[in-house]
């Protein structure tokens, strides 16, 4: 039992130091964050929207970051348009049973995107086939494509016009790095377009 519990909290140690080190590493990717950020900015003052799309933790993820956009961040101000590609399960039962599972969000950004849009694609693999499909889309219809991906950005590296790669191989510490660089986005894209004017 005592044995059970040092391994125990060995494991917890070492899950926390992990994803620590990961958050530290981000700093080399400062730049690639910056202009996601100009481009979610330059997309939302302009009329145009921000779609999210991601399988499992990805998709919570996805949903997670379209509902800080259109609803709200850290700061009282009127919604901007996002949307998650995930949510509408009635189209996503018919795109997938009708034409196959790897064209529900390509077939929703063929549907719904217009140029100067932008889409993130988050996949730690950088290979699920529905979001590299997607980003196909995207780039046929011209919206801005932004790769969240692990260290390997798989088939998304080349369709990303601007990609962010988390240094990491393990998908629960790529999806952990995923959300607080969405939040640290959010925030940005919230301070740049809707600080209090003096
Ligand atoms: O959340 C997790 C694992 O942490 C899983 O649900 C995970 O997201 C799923 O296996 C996804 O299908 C993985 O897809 P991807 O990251 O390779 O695009
Ligand atoms: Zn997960």
């Amino acid at each position: 039992m005592q044995a059970k519990s040092a391994e125990r909290s060995q494991t917890i140690a070492s899950y926390f130091a992990e994803s620590a080190r990961v958050i530290a590493s981000l700093d080399a990717l400062s730049s690639n964050v910056e202009r996601a950020a100009d481009a979610w900015v330059s997309a939302l003052s302009t009329d145009r929207k921000v779609m999210f799309c991601g399988n499992g933790g990805s998709a919570a993820d996805a949903q997670h970051l379209a509902a800080e956009i259109i609803g709200r961040y850290r700061i009282d101000r009127a919604p901007m348009a996002a949307l998650s590609l995930t949510v509408d399960t009635s189209a996503l039962t018919a795109i997938a049973n009708d034409y196959g599972y790897d064209t529900v969000f390509s077939r929703q950004v063929l549907g719904l995107g217009r140029p100067g849009d932008v889409l993130v694609g988050l996949s730690t693999s950088g290979n699920s086939r529905n979001v590299v499909k997607a980003f196909e889309a995207a780039r046929e219809i011209g919206v801005v494509t932004i790769g969240m991906t692990g260290e390997q950005p798989g088939l998304m590296g080349p369709l990303s016009d601007i990609l962010i790669p988390v240094p990491h191989k393990v998908t629960s510490h790529i999806q952990e790095a995923h959300i607080v660089i969405g939040h640290l986005i959010c925030g940005i894209v919230e301070t740049t377009l809707c600080a209090p004017k003096p």
